[in-house]
């Protein structure tokens, strides 16, 4: 069960056939953030997010979500296609949706190293190698002021829903004790550091897990090129005058995010 059961999977079909997740793409890439960055790795694009960032990479799973429905035994066969080693299964938020449990029990039945890229507002109790957990800051929250970046999707009452349900401290405090993990912060400014330390002060004292500061990651926001090249020597400076690990967004610098990157 997730910890926070309330979560709706909204803005996913009502009519959700048995053992299916609504998937956005699969794609074969290197991957771009995080302790792994640079591994050749399968993604798996799940659809449908309760939260909306307003900087969201991934308009077409949060703000104006697409999907087709595709069963976790189909799913598991076009990872097979694609080969390697690592899959990693996005969003939107993967952890949504019930069957996400047995696509990650089957991928690490077949010998995967699975990655789950979540928010980290839904805990599952799954097979997962490493949880890549992106807690969302106030700078994150959708505003008239602040819109979407991706497309023109309103901001209507997400403004509110968004800041009330970006941080669950008991979901992160469950999600670190089971899992390998890394905490990936979007960094947009230098003030975003003042709430990770606070967000860091209060994990730390609710949880059993040792959190280090090199599992703690600053990555500069930005879906373009020019868009990082605002924000990455700040967050580079920022990682060393706190001790915390810069990652890059390797698939920008590479690609500029691009579809299937
Ligand atoms: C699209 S999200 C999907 C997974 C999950 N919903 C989450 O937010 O962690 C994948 C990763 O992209 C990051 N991200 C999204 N938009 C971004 C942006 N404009 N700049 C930097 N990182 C971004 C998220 O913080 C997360 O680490
Ligand atoms: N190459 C590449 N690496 C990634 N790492 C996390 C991604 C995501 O969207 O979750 C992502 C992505 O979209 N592309
Ligand atoms: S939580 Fe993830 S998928 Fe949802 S809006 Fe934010 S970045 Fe996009
Ligand atoms: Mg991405």
């Amino acid at each position: 069960m997730p910890v926070n059961a309330e979560v709706e999977p909204s803005d996913t079909d009502t009519d959700a056939p048995v053992d299916a997740l609504p998937v956005n793409e699969v794609f074969h890439s290197l991957q771009g953030e995080g302790k792994l960055a640079g591994v050749p790795s399968t993604f798996v694009r799940t659809s449908g997010c309760n939260l909306r960032c307003w900087f969201c990479d991934s308009y077409h799973t949060s703000w104006e979500p697409t999907h087709g429905w595709e069963s976790v035994d189909s799913l598991v066969e076009r990872v097979d296609e694609h080969g390697g080693e690592h899959v990693v299964v996005t969003g939107g938020e993967p952890m949504l949706h019930d069957p996400v449990v047995e696509l990650l029990a089957a991928l690490s039945g077949r010998g995967y190293h699975t990655t789950v890229e979540t928010n980290g507002t839904i805990y599952r109790d799954t097979h997962v190698d490493l949880a890549s957990i992106s807690p969302k800051l106030a700078s994150s929250t959708p505003t008239e002021a602040r819109p979407p970046a991706g497309g023109d999707a309103a901001v209507g009452s997400w403004a509110e829903r968004h800041e009330a349900d970006r941080l669950q401290y008991d979901t992160l405090a469950a999600l670190v004790e089971s899992y390998a993990f890394q905490l990936k912060f979007v960094v947009t400014g230098r003030e975003d550091l003042a709430e990770v330390e606070a967000l860091l002060a209060e994990l730390r004292g609710v949880t059993s897990a040792t959190i280090r500061d090199s599992d703690v990651l600053l990555m500069p926001e930005g879906a373009t090129r020019e868009a990082l090249a605002e924000t990455c020597d700040l967050t580079a400076e920022l990682a060393l005058e706190h001790g915390y690990r810069y990652t890059p967004r390797l698939h920008v610098d590479l690609w500029n995010d691009a579809p299937g990157t």
